[in-house]
């Protein structure tokens, strides 16, 4: 496999067991997120139930506490002395009316912390006594309330009811940096006889009412808005500052704006967050309060309060919780190890696999070549059981037996295919091998099928395991042409080539034959020494090559001559010597005769170039003696028939010689 391929299963392996993980997870992932959406819903309600009921207790409390104070006789009082003519006794009274008034409104700031500046106005605008929380506003106070809706609206207005101005900012310190946001709730004041005598004005402190709803928070993750019916902003910042008041929502939450803009309450799910918002209307829903009416400005009302908590993630809960995220890192981590481990070891037993599949298609091919090489090797190979039956035969032995293996194999003893003359060689050597687990070694014929005989020298091992012997496996070889080449070594050890006759080693083989035949039948031996006369000269004469002419045309005289079983050989040189077998001392005198006649009469054809009718004559001496009875070797009467022939030589050649013995 390329290591493209093992990449792209790493990769699929990688993937998968993610995928699996990732399947088997997300349900329980959502059912868990599904779970913290829905409780993250019901702490946006909840929320914004309890900051709802803060802003209307709130409200509630300051619209009561101006509602009373209207109510205060002394207020009366002070406004109905501040009309009339004053004798000087009814303006101390008038002075104390008003120290009281002053007195009741520190009171009130200090008590209830909440004011920024209470007011007490007549009927014609002009402020008539004013306490402020704070120290004194560097601003001028507004003396002339005339054109201030808090003024006007109020001026409309019948007893219990109420003016509830939008909050604004407003100075509230030294520092005109330094500011708040403020509501200005007005309300008529009526003498007893229910004349309208004046308004009274509490600048409330807006950033005490919704102090709390910042905190109202869920861990401090969530945000408290509060926008008028505009989208702007009415809720001052957590410092008391109107950091973003008067700003457009629409600016920081636009989707938050849009779905608040069109409905009076609702819960929404935006992208990063979870909305709950609901409508007040500071008009209608002061259900708790002694107000009669309320009027505010139509344009700002009804406010809007949401509660807007971030909405609930996978990822942040995974992050809530670092065992259960690093259990699910394991998960993740193991699936992904498992699937690496799993390519990787499937792509080393594949490789394994492979390098196991060559080796079988390689030993396949490797059986193939040996069994081929078994068939038709240049030796015979079989196998035989302990009952030397084949079972087992290679092609080239069957060939040269002439069967075919249906034949042989299971159905033949070997020891039947070997000739009787060698088969005890053969049990010799099969003994050998089945008993002692030897090798075992012979040299046999094998009787083929088309009656010839095949010479062959076997070699055998014995197959022995632990359970005894198995079988021989033995190899044959075809001895044939060692024979033929033996023969003809033998041969050309034996012959003379010049002339083809034996040479003396023949003779002396012959010999030993001949004299133990001899010596059982009693029958009389005979030996003829042969010398060429003057052969010399011959050489000399006419040159070497005439000579050997002259030793051929011998050998071919003699040959004629003798009869079948006399054994005629060159012994070296010019001599030669016939052993004459079941031949008496006459007889073999008549034979040396003939001899010695038959070359006298017979010259050698040397052609012209040599003499002038082409022909050389030539004779030979003989000496002939008997091989004694008693004598083992053919020495003795060579030597005779040699001192028979010098005889012969002495006495003029040309001429045969008895030598007794
Ligand atoms: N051409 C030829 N000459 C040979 C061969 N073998 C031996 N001779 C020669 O035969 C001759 C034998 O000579 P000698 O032994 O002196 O005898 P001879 O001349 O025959 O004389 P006598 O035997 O006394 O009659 C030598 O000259 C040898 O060289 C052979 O194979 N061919």
């Amino acid at each position: 496999m390329s290591l493209k391929a093992l990449w792209a299963r790493l990769t699929v392996a990688t993937l998968l067991p993610v995928t699996l993980v990732t399947m088997t997870l997300s349900p329980i992932f959502a059912s868990h997120l599904e779970e913290r959406v829905d409780s993250a819903r019901r702490s946006v309600e909840a929320l914004l139930a309890s900051e709802y009921e803060m802003l209307l207790q709130g409200m509630n409390e300051s619209l009561n506490q101006v509602l009373s104070t209207a109510e205060f006789p002394l207020l009366s009082r002070f406004l109905t002395g501040q009309q009339a003519t004053l004798s000087p006794a009814q303006d101390i009274a008038s002075q104390r009316n008003r120290e009281q008034v002053e007195s009741l409104f520190d009171t009130l700031l200090t008590h209830y912390d909440r004011y920024t500046r209470l007011a007490v106005i007549d009927v014609n605008g002009h402020e008539l006594v004013a306490s402020t929380a704070v120290p004194l506003l560097s601003r001028p106070p507004v003396v002339d309330h005339g054109k201030t809706p808090a003024f006007q609206e109020a001026m409309t207005l019948q007893p219990r009811d109420l003016f509830v101005s939008p909050p604004r900012l407003g100075a509230s310190g030294e520092d005109e940096e330094l500011v708040t946001a403020v509501i200005d709730i007005s309300t008529p004041i009526f003498d007893e006889r229910g004349q309208r005598i004046g308004v009274l004005l509490f600048t409330l402190d807006w950033s005490r009412i919704t102090a709390n709803l910042p905190y109202a928070q869920e861990n401090g993750r969530g945000e408290a808005l509060l926008v008028d019916s505009q989208g702007g902003w009415i809720l001052p910042g957590s410092d008391g500052q109107g950091d973003r008041f008067g700003q457009p929502l629409m600016n920081q939450w636009p989707t938050a704006w849009e779905v608040m803009s069109t409905r009076n309450q609702g819960m929404v799910t935006l992208e990063e967050n979870l909305l709950g918002f609901r409508s007040h209307d500071i008009r209608t829903q002061h259900y708790r309060s002694q107000a009669g009416m309320i009027l505010s400005q139509p344009e700002t009302q009804p406010w809007r309060l949401g509660i807007l908590i971030p909405r609930p993630r996978l990822v942040g809960i995974l992050k809530e919780n670092p065992v259960q995220l690093v259990a699910i890192a394991l998960v993740y981590l193991l699936s992904v190890a498992f699937g690496v481990f799993w390519v990787l070891s499937n792509h080393r037993l594949r490789g394994l696999r492979q390098r196991a599949l060559q080796f079988s298609r390689e030993a396949r091919q490797y059986a193939g070549e040996v069994q081929d090489l078994y068939e038709h090797a240049p030796c015979g190979y079989h196998s035989l059981d302990s009952n030397g039956r084949v079972v087992k035969i290679n092609r080239t032995e069957l060939d040269w037996l002439g069967y075919r293996a249906a034949e042989v194999i299971g159905m033949r003893h070997y020891r039947d295919f070997v000739t009787p003359e060698t088969r005890e060689a053969f049990d010799g050597a099969f003994h050998q091998v089945l008993n002692q687990g030897q090798e075992g070694s012979a040299e046999c014929e094998l009787l083929c099928r088309d009656g010839t005989r095949l010479p062959v020298a076997i070699q055998a091992t014995a197959q022995v395991t632990e359970e005894g012997f198995q079988y021989s496996r033995a190899m044959v070889f075809d001895l044939r042409e060692r024979k033929q080449l033996e023969e003809q070594l033998v041969k050309l050890a034996l012959t003379d080539p010049l002339t083809g006759l034996g040479n003396r080693r023949y003779l002396e083989g012959q010999a030993a034959m001949e004299i133990a035949r001899n010596q059982r039948s009693g029958a009389p031996l005979t030996l003829i020494a042969i010398d060429l006369d003057h052969f010399k000269r011959i050489n000399d004469n006419y040159g070497h090559d005439v000579g050997d002419l002259v030793l051929q045309a011998f050998a071919n005289t003699a040959r004629e001559l003798l009869r079948d079983g006399d054994v005629l050989c060159r012994m070296g040189g010019e001599e030669f010597a016939v052993l004459l077998p079941d031949t008496t001392r006459e007889q073999a005198i008549q034979v040396a005769e003939r001899l010695r006649e038959a070359v006298a009469t017979t010259p050698t054809k040397v052609g012209h170039a040599v003499t002038a009718d082409g022909m050389l004559a030539y004779s030979a001496s003989l000496g002939v003696t008997l091989v004694s009875a008693g004598e083992d070797s053919l020495k003795p009467a060579i030597k005779r028939a040699d001192q028979g022939l010098y005889a012969a030589k002495e006495a003029g050649r040309n001429r045969v010689h008895w030598e007794k013995a």
